[in-house]
């Protein structure tokens, strides 16, 4: 369940950003939409707990992410989120199998080799472990980037605009894939986009719309 009350965030050098209160139940499927610049990344981050509100709160399951200490964040991160950001951040330096197991490191667990090559599998990704994320097209790497999100089954999946760049197939795929995996996880899914097509393939989401920021002095 995610829980949005008063929440506003203020750029140092940039513009204030309110959100509209919002309840989204467990397990459904949220989609956070509104034009460029309209805060749709601030949103997921302050929902992932990377940025803290100037004030009010997000609650995910209860937890209000935004006063947790910074290693009870990084724990509960760990623990209960998933991430597919808009720009991947995957590890050049790194096979995809073992941007796979980064996860595990930094949640301080042991890599499991059987889970991610579960995932690899279930992804369509088992020929492509060995490779390096400069190998991969821009849809075999957004799924790279969804195994990552869903290795440890969490159960609030974010996405920021996980179709952006991809021709209308990759987009349904790359849809299709985010839907069965957060079904599979039980998790609540929220997806950023001012994507036209993930509307049209979601008419059953939950939509929570936000207003251009206004214009700002700084
Ligand atoms: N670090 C920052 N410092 C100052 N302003 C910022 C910063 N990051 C974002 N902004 C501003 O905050 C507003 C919201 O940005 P955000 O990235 O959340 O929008 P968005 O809806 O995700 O946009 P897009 O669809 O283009 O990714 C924009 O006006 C942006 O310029």
């Amino acid at each position: 369940m995610i829980e949005l009350k008063d929440l506003r965030y203020d750029y140092r050098n940039g513009p204030t950003l309110s959100f509209a209160d919002l309840s989204a139940s467990a397990g459904c499927t949220l989609l956070v939409r509104g034009a460029s610049g309209a805060g749709k990344s601030t949103l997921l981050a302050l929902m992932a707990g990377l940025l803290t509100p100037t004030a009010g709160q997000v609650f995910v399951d209860g937890i209000d992410v935004g006063a947790l200490a910074p290693r009870q964040r990084d724990a509960w991160r760990g623990a209960h989120l998933g991430f597919v950001p808009q720009r991947l951040h995957l590890s050049e330096a790194l096979s995809v199998r073992d941007n796979l197991g980064l996860p595990y490191v930094c949640a301080g667990e042991p890599v499991q080799p059987a889970r991610i090559a579960e995932v690899l599998e279930r992804l369509g990704l088992q020929g492509l472990a060995a490779r390096r994320p400069h190998q991969l097209s821009v849809g075999q790497a957004q799924r790279v980037a969804l195994a990552r999100a869903v290795l440890r089954g969490p159960s609030l999946l974010l996405a920021d605009e996980p179709t952006a760049s991809l021709d209308d197939e990759a987009a349904a795929e790359a849809l299709r894939l985010l839907i069965e995996l957060a079904a599979l996880s039980r998790a609540t899914l929220v997806l950023a986009t001012h994507d036209a097509r993930v509307s049209q393939a979601l008419p059953d989401a939950q939509l929570l719309q936000l207003n251009r920021a206004p214009a700002c002095s700084a």
